[in-house]
């Protein structure tokens, strides 16, 4: 229900109860040998045949029963979870405080014709004609018909962008490298910090050089400065504003912004309101991976999430990904206390995926009022982690297997590597690794194994107990068969749906952004005192103090 707190359902206090009851007796290790099952009963595949796309969800390894897991579906039929969901895909303005549809499935909808779902918003009818631009300028740099304005053909992509309009892109172009087209290099420029810029600055030439600037707003600091910084530098050796027009482009919902800017109406890419920032790779802002992989590859990706959303609206709870997942990390979220959930991709493609849902999952459920304005006196989003594996086994994972937090591990992992070196070896062992992983942090080492396995030193007690792993610590895998841009979409649409649920259940608005506000204005007013010291006044005493290091 739209803003109710959710201590105030049933099942969460059955919850609550089972977790009282229950939680000595979930280990893992006996709930394996009790069930002879359990994998079959504790996993799901989602296939789709167009594009081919198969993702097996092994839950299993979760310290759940059928009694938790029947409270869990219970808590999600309480909160009114598919209504919710409903009301997304029907473009009911479910971001309540900004008064606005939540549309990013729009972009992957197919035409009506074609089986698409009928979205009646502003702006819904011309996704395909923005797609088609898309298509028409990436086919026309990739092909080298787009021209430079000394003539020559372009070479490298530099997209300006932050937050939304800069981690969706370098995730993608990362894990789509594969597909990629290698003599058109891109770069991506975020920080306002100069050094930013100028490094990329450095690999570009003016004449071979494209800059995309993508801004939902066209009004964020950081992309304004580092796209005035470009537009420069091009001048520098262009000198003639007339070239900006073949070298510069807009992503954008503000036209007025644009055209403001110097980059002509016919070079803006435009999306609408209802895309937010963090959920607009789909849109206009994916220019840069439609550049790099192509046209048809992007469709295929969004396709892939368009096939996931068909699974979210159709599967029943039981049976649905981002469902079980939404629920089980609730589970830990909200009765175990865990605070943060690591994503751990192996696959070095994916080296991005975490970064991407740091923003996905924490800017959108990092709140803490209700839709309705009430404190929530519950936690809410979890803190997003991790790296690629098998970099983060030599970094943190002594922490996940011996630490004293419980953190619950997403591994990911495709069946086939789409660079078989060696005859496959590297492969076989990156995968032996992705298994090795989750059963060591489900099933530990006993004392008597340490025991047994160290001999003589065993007199050491010290020695014994700092080498037990106590194991049962939680963990899904996710093992899809192979990278293609269809399942990336079907993956980052699984984890956007995964991030509904459990706003819809937090009864938070997953889809505005208030947090992010305070600090833009306080760098502002601070940035108008700071070229003079007399003025740097009205702040804290470590803030006048500190802004004036060197007197
Ligand atoms: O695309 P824009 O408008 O430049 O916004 C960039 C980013 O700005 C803020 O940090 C937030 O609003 C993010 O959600 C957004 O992605």
């Amino acid at each position: 229900m739209e803003g109710k707190l959710a201590t105030k359902y049933s099942a969460w206090k059955k919850l609550e109860t089972l977790y009282a009851t229950k939680k000595s007796s979930l280990i893992l290790k006996d709930l394996f040998v009790e069930d002879p099952e359990r994998f079959s009963k504790h996993s799901l595949t989602f296939t789709s045949p167009s594009p081919s796309v198969e993702i097996l969800l092994d839950y299993s390894k979760n310290l759940i029963d059928e009694e938790v897991l029947s409270a869990l579906f219970d808590l999600a039929r309480e909160a009114q979870v598919e209504a919710f969901r409903d009301d997304m895909f029907s473009g009911k303005h479910i971001n309540t405080s900004e008064g606005r549809a939540v549309l990013h499935i729009a972009l992957r909808n197919p035409p009506v014709s074609e089986g698409g779902w009928d979205i009646p918003e502003p702006g819904a009818a011309e996704v395909h004609a923005v797609l088609q631009h898309m298509k028409e300028f990436s086919d026309a740099v990739r092909s080298g018909a787009w021209k430079g304005y000394t003539g020559k053909k372009i070479d490298t992509v530099v997209n300006i962008g932050i937050g939304g309009s800069d981690l969706g892109p370098v995730m993608a172009c990362e894990a789509l490298k594969h597909y990629s087209k290698r003599d058109l290099k891109s770069y991506f420029v975020s920080n306002i910090d100069g050094t930013d810029m100028a490094e990329v600055l450095r690999a570009c030439d003016p004449e071979t050089t494209i800059f995309i600037v993508a801004s939902k707003t066209f009004t964020t600091q950081e992309t304004i400065t580092n796209a005035e910084s470009a537009k420069e530098w091009f001048l520098v050796t262009a000198k003639d504003q007339a070239h900006v027009a073949k070298h510069f482009v807009a992503l954008s919902t503000n036209t007025a912004g644009v055209t403001a800017f110097g980059i002509d109406k016919d070079n803006m890419f435009q999306f609408w309101d209802w895309v937010g920032g963090r959920y607009s790779l789909w849109s206009a802002i994916g220019l840069s991976i439609c550049l790099s992989i192509g046209f048809d590859n992007f469709s295929e990706m969004l396709k892939g999430a368009h096939e996931m959303d068909k699974h979210f609206t159709t599967a029943k709870l039981e049976e649905n990904l981002p469902v079980v997942m939404a629920l089980i990390g609730i589970w830990y979220n909200d009765f175990y206390g865990a605070q943060t959930q690591a994503l751990l991709p192996y696959d070095q493609y994916l080296k991005k995926f975490a970064d991407y849902f740091q923003q996905g999952d924490m800017e959108s459920n990092g709140k803490s009022v209700t839709k309705d304005g009430s404190r929530v006196d519950y936690e809410t989003g979890p803190i997003i982690w991790g790296q690629s594996g098998t970099n983060g086994q030599h970094a943190f994972y002594q922490l996940i297997h011996q630490g004293t937090k419980l953190i619950p591990c997403d591994f990911l992992a495709p069946v086939e590597t789409l660079n078989p070196i060696s005859g496959g070896i590297h492969h076989e062992i990156l995968l032996s690794n992705f298994f090795a992983q989750p059963e060591a942090l489900a099933f530990g080492k006993t004392e008597s194994q340490v025991i047994q396995e160290i001999g003589a030193q065993s007199s050491n007690a010290a020695l014994v107990k700092s080498k037990i792993f106590e194991g049962n610590k939680p963990t899904n895998s996710i093992f899809f068969q192979k990278l293609t841009p269809g399942t990336l979409g079907s993956l980052i649409a699984l984890y956007e749906h995964k991030i509904h649920v459990q706003g819809a259940i937090w009864g938070i608005n997953s889809y505005d952004q208030m947090g992010v506000e305070l600090g833009k204005v306080l760098a502002k007013a601070i940035l108008k005192q700071l070229p003079d010291e007399s003025k740097v006044v009205g702040h804290d005493s470590s803030v006048s103090r500190v802004a004036i290091p060197f007197p």
